[in-house]
């Protein structure tokens, strides 16, 4: 089974366009996991323009489901981490300035930093996951450092899809069979929506997880989150 985690952050960025509270980021968080989401994403930012630390630890609170940080491991992020201890916390080397996630990790350059991070929150009991792309020696890096999970980079798979997806999903088949090999559990996400998920769920093995947040959010404009949760639902079953 592929669990679904609903990444809220629109939700945050929404709030934050007009100050106050509308919509509430913690009340979207219990209807999404009412809805059948099996897990609530954020990713925090130094500048918090979209989910705040606050809303982290507000979220903890509620959510009962798989609560999954996303972020780069900064010295402010761990605190936060380690003080909240969600289930998963997932790495990602995005740059502040960066407007979205933009590359995975190069797990062989950053092996001793990640080694170290991973080690930190497993000892606390929260499952690590690192975002990489997929590129076979950044996996066998990502076992090297010990990492429970790694998070596959799908922007390429997405912007090609249309084109060609045989090819667009060719070296994330390749890097998921790695994944296997060296025992790491595989997540995914960035940029997945109703057009390209089932694709990938049929052709990546043992998908543990996607998280997806900006496609899912537009959806529920249209469709209203309730049926938008459950058409991504109906995609990995
Ligand atoms: C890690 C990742 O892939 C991201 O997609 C990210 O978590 C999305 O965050 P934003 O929605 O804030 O761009
Ligand atoms: N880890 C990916 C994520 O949480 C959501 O990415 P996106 O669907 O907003 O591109």
């Amino acid at each position: 089974m592929t669990k679904l985690s609903v990444n809220i952050n629109k939700i945050a960025t929404l709030r934050n366009a007009r100050g106050g509270d509308r919509p509430n980021v913690v009340q979207v968080a219990k209807d999404c996991e009412r809805f059948g989401a099996q897990g609530i994403t954020v990713h925090p930012r130094p500048d918090e323009r979209h989910i705040r630390f606050q809303d982290v630890y507000d979220l903890k609170q509620i959510v009962t489901t798989e609560f999954n940080i996303e972020g780069n491991p900064t010295p402010d992020f761990l605190k936060l981490v380690k003080a909240v201890k969600p289930e998963q916390a997932t790495l990602v080397p995005d740059a502040p300035d960066a407007i979205t996630s933009n590359a995975g990790w190069d797990t062989i350059r950053h092996k001793d930093f990640l080694t170290d991070v991973i080690l930190e929150l497993k000892e606390l009991g929260i499952r690590t996951s690192i975002f990489v792309d997929p590129d076979e020696a950044m996996v066998e890096g990502a076992a090297l450092v010990k990492t429970d999970r790694i998070e596959l980079y799908t922007e390429a798979y997405a912007s090609h899809y249309h084109q060609n997806r045989e090819a667009a999903i060719a070296p994330y088949a390749r890097a998921a069979q790695k994944a296997q090999e060296l025992g790491l559990g595989l997540n995914a996400g960035h940029d997945l929506d109703l057009d390209n998920l089932q694709y990938l769920k049929n052709n990546l093995v043992s998908l543990e997880e996607v998280s997806i947040g900006h496609a899912l959010i537009c959806d529920a404009l249209y469709f209203g989150l309730e049926n938008t949760i459950q058409l991504y639902l109906r995609q990995l079953k």
